[in-house]
């Protein structure tokens, strides 16, 4: 099930910037949603109160703890858990959908009895190992970044069948390949290789050679299993290891990136250093191999590039060695140096399979397959090939015109690799082991303690100016105004009921009767009291020269309905300035970045440029309008 590559599904569509509106406007609605429950909750307890009222029932001091108790319950659970809830199910869905659309992606199958051992390939970077004379099946983890495939999902019209074991041993190591067909573009009908079939003996040095887009790297790409294949065999025995085209290096030191997460064997290591002519290189360094390289190598030439990637894929054991061109970034002294030191010599014994456009090589390797338009011309040794009378064998003639293999060439090729050796030999194997220390990559300049007032300034500023901000800030204010001047006012309310509740019990109990307490006893009765238009009943309820029960409701209406109308209009103010504040600032981002000079992409990593427009820009697009809403709000 696992094991999925980066080729997305046909017709698969969205991406992070369609989940962004999802997860920004969800925030929109959440800050409303959280003003409208707070209220609601506000109306729930007006209404109550107003029933009350209206029924005859006196607000005592109980029932107004009562139903506030159960404002502020509500209150308290609905703005901020549900509010909490409601954006995480957003979260959750915009997951799902991510997770959904991975689980999508083309799987790549990898047959039983291979295993990767080094992909030197950024979409790769998956190793296996294999226990020997273990069952064809068992696949150890070699890191954490494994991925396993279950074999037996194969594709279709593929033979991935184990291959049958001899007294009890794994075959030797070999590759087959029987009638290939692959293609990178499943809705393309022409096939980038066509009918590949190939014997790949243990102990070979394989050279591929063939014009530009012959399908070359396609065929390296099939083996390793990157490239699928539609029909065909392929059949492979033994651990690869591999080096791309494109030499890529990671942040970190040169010898990490060698090493690639495998244990330190320092004599291995000073044989592939050495190998793969990096000594003089080291020297070089300030810091040797301890030297910390760039994101992708930034600061290392084309060929210091293409020999680490090489030596990566050579310090690692494995019988398989797939290397893509490795010899296209280096001059012929050192490509001849990497040639005869590395595959030919220290890879001996191993399977290596060359890409190359360097023929002066070519009679060195025990087998050589021409590809054409992702077809195989012809397969042979040098020999063989020579004396075909194919366009190859006039390619050969003509490049041993140039570079003189047999003699010329490899004379002064081999007085280059000496000289090279004896350029290297002054500068000591040993200093490989100078105790440098290692240097610490640059660190993202930081701060810490509280934001400033200037920072805050800008913030406003990209939310629309001041004149937005004072706004917005006058619609707090109100807001929070109208807010404690209803509970303000439900205090005075409920303590004058009371009062008058304590007056009515006392005249019942003393059996009083006068104009005043009757007019206590029954105040929705009293039809006097209702006589005037509002502003006489205001007026007579301001001196105090008669209980207007109304007079009450009209004014707790009026507060509850301005807080209501106020706080609604603060949130839309609020979370529009905060998305537009938000836009400018991502804005002004993506301008900087997209106008900053070389200099700039070139000392900071992508990761960290990623994470300013990720998680920074998260904070200030999600975050900050939340806290700063709870802020706001009591
Ligand atoms: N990852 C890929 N995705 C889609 N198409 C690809 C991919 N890699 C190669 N191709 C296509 O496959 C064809 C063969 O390319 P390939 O890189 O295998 O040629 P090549 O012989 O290695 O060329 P070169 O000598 O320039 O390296 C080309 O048409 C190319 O566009």
């Amino acid at each position: 099930m696992l094991g999925a590559t980066a080729r997305p599904v046909p017709g698969a569509e969205g991406g992070p910037a369609k989940e962004l509106k999802v997860i920004r406007y969800v925030s929109y609605i959440r800050g409303i949603l959280l003003s409208f429950i707070i209220f609601s909750t506000r109306v729930s307890v007006f209404i109550s109160l107003i029933a009350f009222a209206l029924l005859g029932n006196v607000v005592t001091a109980e029932k107004a703890f009562v139903i506030t108790s159960y404002y502020n319950i509500l209150r308290q659970t609905m703005t901020i858990f549900f509010p909490q809830g409601i954006a995480q199910l957003a979260e959750t869905l915009v997951s799902i959908k991510r997770i959904q659309k991975y689980m999508l992606y083309d799987e790549t199958d990898i047959a039983q009895g291979i295993l990767i051992a080094d992909s030197s390939n950024e979409s790769s970077n998956n190793e296996y190992e294999k226990i020997p004379n273990s069952t064809q099946s068992t696949i150890t983890k070699a890191s954490d970044d494994i991925k396993y495939i279950d074999s037996h999902e194969s594709l279709p019209n593929l033979n991935l069948e184990s291959k049958p074991m001899m007294n009890g041993n794994l075959n030797p190591v070999g590759i087959t390949i029987k009638s290939l067909v692959a293609k990178w573009d499943p809705l393309v009908s022409e096939n980038t290789l066509e009918d590949i079939t190939l014997q790949i003996q243990p102990a070979n040095l394989v050279a591929i050679i063939g014009p530009v887009g012959a399908g070359k790297s396609s065929l390296i790409q099939a083996i390793l299993r990157e490239l699928p294949a539609s029909s065909g065999a392929i059949d492979i025995n033994g651990v690869i290891s591999y080096a791309s085209q494109e030499p890529w290096l990671f942040s970190g030191t040169i010898r990490q990136n060698i090493l690639f997460g495998q244990p330190m064997d320092k004599k291995r290591y000073r044989e592939v250093v050495k190998r793969c002519a990096l000594e003089k290189d080291f020297t070089l360094f300030a810091n040797g191999d301890k030297t910390i390289v760039g994101e992708r190598g930034q600061s290392l030439s084309g060929g210091q590039k293409a020999r680490i990637s090489l030596a990566r894929a050579v310090y690692r054991e494995a019988a398989i060695y797939l290397l893509d061109d490795p010899l296209s970034a280096v001059d012929t002294h050192v490509g001849r140096h990497l040639f005869d030191q590395c595959m030919r010599n220290f890879l001996r014994g191993k399977i290596v399979i060359l890409v190359t456009h360097q023929l002066q090589y070519l009679q060195h390797a025990d087998q050589i397959v021409i590809l054409d338009k992702g077809r195989i011309q012809d397969v042979g040794t040098y020999e063989s090939l020579k004396s075909s009378g194919l366009d190859f064998a006039q390619l050969l003639r003509e490049s041993k015109g140039e570079d003189k293999p047999e003699e010329g060439e490899e004379n002064r090729s081999r007085s280059g690799s000496k000289t090279y050796q004896r350029r290297i030999s002054e500068t000591s194997v040993e200093s490989l082991e100078q105790t440098h220390d290692t240097p610490m990559q640059s660190e993202e300049a930081r701060k810490e303690g509280s934001v400033g007032f200037a920072m805050y300034k800008k913030y406003f500023q990209a939310s629309g100016g001041f004149c937005a901000f004072y706004w917005m800030m006058f619609f707090c204010i109100t807001a929070q105004l109208c807010a404690s001047a209803g509970d303000y006012f439900l205090t005075y309310w409920v303590n004058k009921e009371e009062q008058r509740n304590v007056a009515l019990l006392m005249a019942s109990s003393m059996d009083i009767t006068n104009d005043s307490i009757v007019n206590v006893t029954e105040p929705m009765n009293v039809t006097s009291q209702n006589e005037g238009n509002f502003f006489d009943r205001l007026l007579r309820y301001i001196d105090g020269s008669g209980y207007d029960s109304y007079v009450d409701i009209y004014i707790f209406t009026a507060l509850t309905v301005a807080t209501v109308v106020i706080t609604l209009s603060r949130s839309f103010i609020f979370f529009n300035l905060a998305v537009r504040a938000a836009k400018v600032l991502h804005n002004a981002m993506y301008m900087g970045v997209t106008k900053a000079s070389m200099y700039f992409f070139n000392t900071n990593p992508s990761g960290r440029i990623l994470n300013r427009f990720s998680k920074d820009m998260g904070q200030v697009d999600e975050f900050l309008p939340t806290v700063m809403i709870d802020v706001i709000q009591k």
